[in-house]
């Protein structure tokens, strides 16, 4: 600090600006070095050499004290002044980044340096601390007052020191500039490098490919809406192509020069490989489409530290700035006090004479020199405790650059981990890329050794195609010509049709003519062989006979065989003949057909089916059952349940003949069945059995009969026949008390009226099929009847009788038939008369003890039999008023079947619309009823109009 070491004495020495001039050479560092030893030692303490070998030297002296203690406190404001730019220093030094641990090394070595100039100044002042001084601080007490009476020393060397020190600090001064400038320079240098980084940072960005990638991919779809666009601009119709070409277009930028002229074999692609490859692309994309955001998600959050670090960099940047900005401040106001203090010591050091003065001041002021003293103690504690506050100040801001240095360390291994990972990130992306590129380019060599192979197919094809065409050519021309014929046809062809159309219309109209010409021939032709068919019928009915005569013999019961004996024979080659022994007397009777006992239904019937085909044709037919009491009657015409008569083997053989014929005939079958007892006329299908019937003219002037409250029911089914009978045996047996006899003294009705309409002829038919099964004929003397008995017997003969006369009236040709004698014949009369067809089944019973009744009832039937009904009386046809404008009508006319007077019933027929419920009676009063009747005279039956429905 001090350049010299040496006693003087303050009245031969240099004045006090000169001696500070030489003598105090303090910088910086030597007062760093003073604050910092002081820290230990108080003011007095050895610490203070100079303080003390000048106190030491004022002693000596009293000019020379005052000088001393201005000295000191000059020296303690430099050393003020000095520790607060050290602290100031340092803490402008803590802010700097790691870049300034060098320069703050140097300081420090500066700063070292100073300490080591100051270090050598105390030596060079030690010869006077080392030398006895009677000089002594006034806050030491005892410190010596002698001061070294070598003016020579004291006064030669200070003006060259104080000349020095100035020169020192503008030295240091400029050092330190030098220094800020320096730093300043390497802020800036910070600055680059921070530039520098983030341009790196930028470049990195960049190498890690988020941006190429994303180019790339943009390229990709560029040339894939590229090559959708060639590919619409080809015409071609590809729905499933262009679904699976978009993703594969993707990986396929450059075949997609290639690909438009391969698109025309497209169609063929669209079954092939390349859906598959398209499908594979598809996936590698979206594969590589993941990793590229898994990139960008990584790029980002290395960005994100990135500008955190930034902005860590820019806060101490700022820091920086402020902290040297201070810097200049302090060391701005640090030199101006600097220079304030030179020139005060220099203003000092040019007044000599005033030393003796000041220290005659200091001894004769020494209360007040103690009390500046005390005064300055006081400020020099203050003085160190702002040293203090601002060692503390140093120690946290050195604290702070440990921290910064630290985060800039880990700043750096973070940013050079994450260069290391972005560099890894580069190479795999690099690496990538250079397998997408391979993949691509050979994708793309797949693709155009595919597009070059269908294209050559294609080429293939189009010349097959030319050749085609050139060979087609004359078959084209072919065409075309005779597309033009055809064309001219067809322009031509309204008028043709409209032509051909009349002239089919012409033609058909002929033809229509012609049809019904013939037609019309056909149709007289078919009447006239209807007509003649049934001539021919009813010529053979009539050569066998109007009026025939059949006779059958009932077998003869296990009982009867051994009672009685059998008396009638058959002759074997004629089977009309019957021959009958009546006591013992031979007789023979010759009938229409005889049929012996063995004989079974369906023979009798066979015979009788002719006459049931009349009835169809339009004639009337009568059917009687004539015989005694339990000769089979009933047998014959009802039969029983398995066997049944020829009642319904009629209706049956009716139904068969009109399903035959239904195409051209319409038919309508109503049956109604009536019973005369004691002469009196029943319905049995009415609701009230026992209601009397009577037999009325027609109103309308006809001269037809009918019977008001006859029921006529309608029927279309075996089933419907079936149902009629049983409830016709019910209503029987409810009108009788006992049906057995009742039966066998009553005449049993069964009406079947056939009407028929042919639909092409438009001819109608009516015929009435009269079934009898007759009451009993008995004579009354045999029988001995008395009373209702004999009445009942009366009754029967007289109508057995009046049917008699009736058929021998009509054989005379009588003019006046009597057919009122009775009501059977007076309800058969239509039927009867005319050119009615009529059997007469004559029931025979074999047994002697019947003989009488037999003979009787045979020769009843070869009276019959003779008799011949005119075929011309009452005739009348049906036929309607079209079929009678026929040409061949007239001819025909004569052939044509009787008129049937169909006048029965029908008061109660139009209007039997009530519910007929009856219940049958007890099964075992009916006699000779089959098991199937009595089963369905228990039903309940419904008869509406024309119908029959069980209820
Ligand atoms: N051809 C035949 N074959 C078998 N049995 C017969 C034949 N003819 C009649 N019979 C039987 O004779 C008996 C009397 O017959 P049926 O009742 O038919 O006589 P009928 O003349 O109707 O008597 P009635 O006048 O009292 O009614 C019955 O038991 C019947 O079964």
């Amino acid at each position: 600090m001090f350049t010299a070491r040496r006693s003087w004495n303050p009245g031969q020495s240099a004045c006090l600006p000169e001696l500070w001039k030489k003598e105090i050479s303090l910088d910086a560092s030597s007062v760093n070095l003073l604050m910092s030893s002081s820290k230990d030692r108080p003011f007095q303490s050895s610490a203070f050499p100079s303080c003390h070998s000048v106190t030491s030297d004022l002693t000596s002296s009293s000019e020379t004290g005052d000088q001393q203690l201005l000295i000191q406190a000059l020296q303690d404001k430099v050393c003020r002044f000095q520790a607060r730019l050290h602290s100031e220093d340092a803490s402008r030094t803590l802010h700097l980044q790691h870049t300034c641990q060098s320069q703050e090394q140097h300081l420090h070595d500066a700063l070292t340096g100073a300490h080591h100039q100051q270090a050598t100044a105390q030596e060079r002042e030690s010869p006077c601390e080392a030398e006895p001084s009677d000089f002594r601080h006034p806050c030491l007490g005892s410190c010596s007052t002698q001061v070294p009476q070598s003016p020579e020393r004291e006064t030669a060397p200070l003006p060259v020191e104080g000349h020095s020190t100035p020169g020192r600090l503008r030295s240091q001064e400029k050092d330190q500039e030098t220094l800020i400038s320096s730093l300043c320079k390497q802020v800036e240098d910070l600055k680059v490098k921070l530039l520098d980084q983030s341009r790196e940072v930028v470049r990195l960005r960049s190498e890690l490919g988020a941006t190429d990638l994303e180019k790339h991919l943009e390229i990709l779809v560029s040339e894939n809406e590229r090559l959708k666009q060639e590919l619409s601009a080809c015409g071609v119709s590809l729905p499933d192509a262009a679904v699976s070409l978009p993703d594969a277009a993707v990986s396929l930028p450059d075949a997609a020069v290639s690909l438009p002229d391969a698109a025309v074999s497209l169609p063929a692609c669209i079954s092939c490989p390349h859906l598959q490859d398209a499908e594979s692309l598809r996936a590698e994309v979206a594969r590589r489409d993941q990793e590229a955001q898994q990139r960008e998600r990584r790029l980002a959050e290395l960005e994100r530290r990135l500008q955190e670090r930034e902005t860590q960099v820019a806060q101490q940047q700022h820091q920086l700035e402020e902290a040297l900005r201070a810097r200049k401040e302090v060391q701005w106001t640090l030199g101006v006090q600097l220079k304030e203090c030179q020139q005060a010591l220099s203003k000092q050091a040019a007044q000599p004479p005033q030393i003796r003065y000041v220290t005659k001041t200091v001894e004769v002021e020494s209360a007040q020199a103690k009390a500046a003293l005390s005064e300055a103690q006081a400020r020099n504690r203050a003085l160190q405790e702002q040293l203090l506050a601002q060692r503390r100040l140093l120690y946290e801001l050195e604290q702070q650059l440990q921290e910064s240095q630290r985060t800039g360390s880990q700043l750096r291994i973070q940013i050079l981990a994450y260069e290391g990972e972005m560099e890894r990130a580069q190479s795999q992306l690099e690496a990538e890329l250079q397998t997408l590129e391979e993949e691509k380019n050979r994708i793309i060599e797949e693709a155009f050794i595919r597009a070059e192979s269908e294209m050559k197919a294609v080429h293939e094809n189009l010349a097959g195609v030319r050749m085609k065409l050139l060979t087609l050519q004359p078959a084209l021309r072919t065409l075309t010509c005779d597309y033009n014929c055809l064309k001219r046809q067809v322009l031509d062809f309204p008028l043709m049709l409209k032509k051909a159309i009349a002239e089919a219309k012409t033609e058909i109209s002929q033809v229509i003519e012609e049809v019904n010409a013939a037609n019309q021939e056909l149709l007289r032709r078919y009447k006239r062989e209807m007509n003649l068919r049934k001539k021919y019928h009813n010529e053979l009915v009539r050569l066998k006979g109007n009026i025939r005569v059949f006779c059958r013999v009932r077998p003869v019961s296990q009982a009867e065989l051994n009672e009685d004996k059998n008396v009638v024979t058959f002759d074997p080659n004629d089977d009309a003949v019957l021959q009958l022994s009546n006591k013992g007397k031979p007789l023979m009777f010759e009938l229409d057909k005889v049929f012996p006992p063995e004989a079974t239904q369906e023979e009798v019937f066979r015979e009788v089916q002719s006459l049931i085909t009349s009835c169809i044709d339009g004639y009337n037919v009568c059917i009687f059952a004539y015989g005694q009491t339990g000769s089979g009657k009933t047998y014959s015409m009802e039969g029983v349940e398995n066997n049944p008569g020829i009642n319904q083997r009629a209706l049956r053989l009716l139904f068969s003949e009109i399903s035959e014929k239904a195409p051209d005939w319409r038919f309508n079958i109503t049956v109604s069945m009536a019973e005369i007892y004691n002469e009196i006329l029943r319905n049995l299908l009415g609701d009230d059995p026992s209601e009397k019937l009577d037999i009325k003219i027609c109103p309308d002037g006809s001269g037809q009969l009918y019977v008001p409250g006859l029921t006529e029911i309608t029927v279309q089914s075996v089933e419907d026949i079936n149902k009629i009978f049983g409830l016709g045996h019910v209503n029987r047996a409810t009108a009788c008390t006992n049906l057995n006899e009742h039966s066998s003294r009553s005449h049993a009705l069964l009406v079947v009226t056939v009407t028929g309409f042919n639909t092409t002829t438009g001819h109608r038919t009516a015929g009435k099929l009269n079934l009898v099964d007759l009451a009993g004929s008995e004579r009354i003397a045999k029988s001995g009847a008395e009373g209702s008995r004999l009445r009942e017997a009366q009754c029967i003969n007289k109508s057995l009788s009046a049917l008699g006369d009736v058929i021998h009236a009509l054989r005379a040709k009588q003019p006046h038939i009597p057919f009122r004698n009775s009501r059977l014949t007076y309800l058969l009369q239509d039927s009867l008369s005319g050119d009615s067809k009529t059997l007469m089944l004559v029931q025979v019973s074999p047994l002697d003890s019947n003989t009488c009744e037999s003979v009787c009832s045979l020769k009843f039937a070869q009276r019959v039999r003779t008799v011949e009904l005119s075929a011309a009386a009452g005739r009348k046809h049906t036929e309607n008023s079209s079929t009678s404008s026929s040409p061949t009508n007239d001819s025909l006319e004569l052939d044509s079947p009787p008129m049937t007077p169909v006048s029965l019933p029908l008061s109660r027929a139009s209007s039997v619309s009530s519910i007929i419920s009856m219940t049958a009676r007890k099964p075992g009063s009916m006699r000779r009823r089959s098991p199937s009747q009595q089963a369905s005279g228990k039903s309940k039956l419904i008869a509406r109009d024309d119908r029959v429905v069980d209820a």
